[in-house]
């Protein structure tokens, strides 16, 4: 594509150079830079991609997009915008061909629940017999072929570059977690979303957003992108959870058709009657059309609002109610959310990637309902983000658990029992333990359980990581609890069925 074709995409830029290369790839990292590359320099967080342009353009560069003059040679053009983050999704979009107006695309936002809505989406699309992308948190799946991934939302050269991937491959719905961050970083500036869904909105990300009204405004980016009720061939719909305030907020923020879901508010699409047992729960789906008996294997008032939002924006896309139905009575968990460990083992244990005081609670509250014995929780903050949230985190488990264990999930560059003593300063005067060894802290508690009790294992879901200082170590909740179970049924022969 030739430079000056793509830059007609851009609503504001100055260019400096004359000369009109065929652009044969966008980058943003100069060490993928090959000829003909159009470099987009990019102020990271830890470097500044304008100093990188140079090697780029020795690496063979034909343009560089940038938010001020570098010095290059003179006849390489240099294209100033004022976000070259937003600018180069824009670019992306065109480059890639524009992919995702040939696709039919839903985008999840939302503090809880977009990866375990994404995947209930996907299911639905599945037993309708469409061709599936997905993007996320755990991975980008394209059909049934999946790829790594380091961010909920990739980058726009990475996004568009699936998406067309995924038009390459005849994939016709594609369903994406649209992350707050995305959002305000303009990530997914250029994406034709068909359907926008949210499902909640509590304490997260205050170390990018600072306050939850800019969190807020941040997530009704993407019903305000979302555009027209009336589109020519395409009407746009916002879902919306009726029983969470900020969906008022962005009613107002979108002209698309809105659809409320809920359980207490008058919405749309309600579930009714909700009955819940430890190993599955059943309710009544009532829609503008009919009510309909759902029986589904997944546990939680939470998940029955995931499942609302999924049954709605599959509804919109036009998928048979009969067909969802089918779908959801046969879906199964998500890997690390409410996950069993079943190792023979006289208590439960359960992963979940639980990390938010709301969600926290949601979890232990759903165990409450079914446990009648001693609930154990481990649980510890990240490092490098949103301090506020510790005290509140701690809060929470001593409220619910009898056995809070707080411990290490990410400490980054900060102090480890640092963390714990902001946990602890929530909670003082409370009975908890606190053992900054993740792995030494779910020993404790597979330990110390007996018959009937429950255990927790909470934040970190389905990573298989700790990062430590820059060190990133193989560490997955899951491996250690099965570990743990056998290495002390082996030493005392305990926590056999029957002992
Ligand atoms: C804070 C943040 O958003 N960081 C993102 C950012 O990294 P960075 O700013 O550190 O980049 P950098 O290393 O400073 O590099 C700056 C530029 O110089 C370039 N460079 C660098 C070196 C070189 O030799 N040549 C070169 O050209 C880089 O390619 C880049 O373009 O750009 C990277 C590439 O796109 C992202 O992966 C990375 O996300 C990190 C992993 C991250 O944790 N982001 C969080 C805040 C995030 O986005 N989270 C949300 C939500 C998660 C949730 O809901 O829980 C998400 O969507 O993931
Ligand atoms: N609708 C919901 N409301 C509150 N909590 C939820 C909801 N759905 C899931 N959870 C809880 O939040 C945890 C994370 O769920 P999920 O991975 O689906 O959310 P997410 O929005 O994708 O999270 P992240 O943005 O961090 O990737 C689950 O393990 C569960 O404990």
């Amino acid at each position: 594509m030739k430079l000056k074709a793509l830059l007609k995409y851009l609503y504001q830029y100055h260019v400096y150079g004359e000369q009109n290369p065929t652009i044969s790839s966008i980058e943003m990292d100069s060490r993928k830079v090959t000829k003909g590359s159009l470099f987009v320099c990019i102020k990271g967080y830890t470097v500044d991609g304008h100093d990188f342009a140079l090697e780029a353009i020795n690496r063979g560069a034909a343009a560089i997009l940038a938010e001020r003059k570098v010095h290059v040679k003179d006849d390489i053009p240099v294209i100033i915008v004022k976000n070259t983050k937003r600018a180069m999704a824009i670019l992306a979009d065109a480059f890639y061909g524009q992919p995702t107006h040939k696709l039919h695309l839903i985008g999840v936002t939302g503090t809880n629940g977009k990866t375990t809505t994404t995947h209930m989406i996907e299911k639905i699309l599945k037993e309708a017999g469409k061709n599936t992308g997905l993007i996320g948190t755990m991975y980008i799946k394209i059909k049934e072929k999946q790829y790594d991934v380091k961010n909920t939302t990739p980058e726009s050269l990475t996004l568009q570059s699936m998406f067309k991937k995924m038009i390459d491959e005849n994939v016709t719905n594609a369903v994406m977690e649209v992350s707050s961050h995305a959002l305000h970083m303009g990530r997914v500036h250029g994406c034709d979303f068909d359907v926008a869904v949210f499902t909640n909105l509590s304490q997260d990300h205050l170390d990018y957003h600072h306050t939850m009204d800019e969190y807020r405004n941040a997530k009704g980016l993407l019903f305000a992108q979302l555009g027209n009720a009336y589109h020519h061939e395409k009407p746009k719909f916002a879902i919306l959870n009726g029983d969470d305030l900020a969906s008022k907020y962005y009613e107002h923020m979108t002209s698309a058709h809105i659809i409320t879901y809920g359980i207490d508010a008058e919405c749309d699409i309600m579930a009714k009657n909700i009955k819940m047992s430890a190993t599955g729960t059943m309710f009544t789906l009532v829609t503008p059309d009919g009510t309909y008996p759902v029986q589904m294997k997944l546990v939680g008032k939470f998940n029955v609002y995931n499942v609302l939002a999924a049954i709605s924006a599959t509804l919109v896309s036009g998928i048979s109610i009969e067909t969802i139905l089918k779908a959801v009575q046969s879906l199964e968990g998500v890997r690390g959310r409410f996950e069993l460990v079943n190792e023979g083992q006289n208590f439960t244990v359960i992963i979940d990637y639980a990390h938010t005081p709301d969600s926290l609670e949601n979890v232990l509250k759903t165990v409450k309902q079914f446990v009648d014995h001693k609930i154990f929780v481990v649980i510890g903050c990240g490092g490098d983000r949103d301090p506020s949230k510790r005290p509140k985190m701690a809060q929470v488990a001593v409220k619910y658990a009898d056995v809070p264990i707080f411990t290490s999930d990410n400490p980054r560059s900060e102090d480890p029992l640092a963390i714990l003593k902001d946990m602890e300063s929530g909670v003082e005067g409370e009975y908890f333990h606190s053992i900054v060894n993740r792995e030494q802290a779910i020993y404790f508690a597979i330990a110390n359980a007996k018959k009937g009790d429950c255990i927790v294992i909470a934040g970190k879901g389905h990573e298989t990581y700790q990062q430590i200082g820059s060190e990133t170590f193989e560490f997955d909740d899951k491996k250690v609890a099965v570990h743990a179970i056998r290495e002390l049924r082996s030493k005392h022969g305990k926590n056999q069925e029957g002992k």
